[in-house]
C-alpha cells in the first residue's frame, strides 16, 4: 500500500454499452487523495453510468477501475461512501434508525453505530428529525439525510451523484463544509453537478465529459486559461463591426454598443482601445478569461454527433 497521501481511484479506459447507446467509451481520469473532483457533462453524457461501475453495482464491458493501484474489489468497494442519483432510503424507516442500520451493514459494532449516526445527523442538521419517518422529510432534508448515509461509516471515498441538487444555499454551505473537511482528512471526493457555478468554487479539479469520454481535465484555472483571454468593451457609440480588421483580434458577440472580443496570443489590446475610442467614449474595457460555464458550453458543443443520446446540447439543468 502506498503513502495516505498518494492513493488514488482511477478508472482506466471504461467502456460501456446498454444495447446500440455507447453509454461510456474510453473514460479515463483519475481522483487523488485529498482532492474534491467534479464530475460535469450533459444530461445522458455518461457520470450516473461512470459512478455506478465505480461502485460495482453496474459492471463495464472493458476498462478497469482501480483504487491504490489495486482493482476495486467489493471489499474495497464497502468503504465507499456513495449517494446515488436515485437516492436509496427507506422511506419508511426512521432516520436514526435508518443511519444505525446503514452503519452495522458496513460492519460498525452497534454502540458506534449508534454515535456515527448521531454525529452526521447533527452535522448535517437534521437531529431534529432523527425520530421521524424519512418519508416525512422535506426532500432536500432527504438528501442531508443521503448524505449522512454516504458518510456515517467513515469511507475511504466518496462518490456522490448530484449531491446538490434541489438544496437550499444553506444546506448548499453545509454540505460543501463537510465535504471539505473529508478531502481535508485525506479521502478523495468525486461529485457530479450541473451546477458549474459551484462546481468552480469547490473543486481541485474538474472532468468534462461528452459521450461517454472525458473531454477536458483539468484544475479550474487551467481550464478556463485554456479558453484563451476575452476583452470585453463598453463603446456606447461603436457602430456594428468597429473592430473587423484589427489584428489578432475577432469579435465573438456585440449587442447594444457591448462587444466581446477573443484576442489571440500577442494581440495588442490598445490598439483595440484606441479603435474603440475613435468611435466615442467608452465605459468599460476589460480583460477577462472565460468562466467554467461558458468553456463548458464549448466543450460540450464542438461534437454534437458522437455515440451516445441526448448529448451535445447544455441541458436545462446547467446554470
Ligand atoms: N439502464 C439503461 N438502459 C439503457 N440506456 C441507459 C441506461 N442507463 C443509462 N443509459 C444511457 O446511457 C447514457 C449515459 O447515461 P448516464 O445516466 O450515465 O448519464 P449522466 O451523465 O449521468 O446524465 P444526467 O446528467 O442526465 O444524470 C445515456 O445515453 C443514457 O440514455
Amino acid at each position: 500500500m502506498s503513502n495516505v497521501s498518494d492513493r488514488r481511484l482511477e478508472v482506466d479506459r471504461v467502456s460501456k454499452r446498454y444495447g446500440d447507446t455507447v453509454a461510456l467509451d474510453g473514460m479515463a481520469f483519475d481522483v487523488r487523495a485529498g482532492e474534491i473532483f467534479g464530475f460535469v457533462g450533459s444530461n445522458g453524457a455518461g457520470k450516473t453510468t461512470t459512478m455506478r461501475i465505480i461502485l460495482g453495482v453496474l459492471a463495464a464491458d472493458s476498462g478497469e477501475v482501480r483504487w491504490d493501484g489495486a482493482p476495486v474489489t467489493l471489499e474495497t468497494r464497502s468503504r465507499i461512501g456513495y449517494m446515488p442519483e436515485e437516492r436509496g432510503l427507506y422511506p419508511r424507516m426512521k432516520v436514526g434508525e435508518q443511519l444505525e442500520y446503514l452503519a452495522r451493514l458496513h460492519g460498525l459494532t452497534r454502540a458506534d453505530a449508534v454515535s456515527a449516526a448521531r454525529t452526521w445527523s447533527e452535522r448535517l442538521g437534521v437531529e431534529a428529525r432523527f425520530g421521524d419517518e424519512v418519508q416525512k422529510l422535506s426532500l432536500g432534508n432527504q438528501q442531508r439525510v443521503q448524505l449522512a448515509a454516504a458518510l456515517v461509516h467513515h469511507p475511504e471515498i466518496l462518490v456522490l451523484d448530484e449531491p446538490f441538487s434541489g438544496l437550499d444555499p444553506v444546506a448548499v454551505d453545509v454540505m460543501s463544509e463537510v465535504l471539505r473537511e473529508k478531502v481535508a482528512e485525506g479521502i478523495p471526493v468525486i461529485f457530479s453537478s450541473h451546477q458549474l457555478d459551484l462546481v468552480e468554487r469547490l473543486c481541485d479539479r474538474v472532468g468534462i465529459v461528452r459521450a461517454g469520454t472525458m473531454v477536458a481535465c483539468d484544475t479550474v484555472e487551467a481550464l478556463r486559461a485554456s479558453g484563451g483571454e476575452e476583452l470585453l468593451v463598453h463603446a456606447p457609440e461603436a457602430p456594428n463591426g468597429w473592430a473587423d480588421g484589427l489584428p489578432g483580434v475577432s469579435v465573438r458577440g456585440h449587442d447594444a454598443g457591448r462587444t466581446v472580443l477573443a484576442l489571440a496570443d500577442g494581440a495588442d489590446d490598445q490598439a483595440v482601445l484606441a479603435a474603440a475610442l475613435a468611435t466615442g467614449p467608452v465605459r468599460e474595457f476589460a480583460r477577462r478569461r472565460s468562466t467554467l460555464t461558458e468553456l463548458f458550453r464549448h466543450v460540450v458543443s464542438t461534437d454534437n454527433t458522437a455515440a451516445g443520446t441526448a448529448v451535445g446540447t447544455t441541458g436545462e439543468r446547467v446554470q
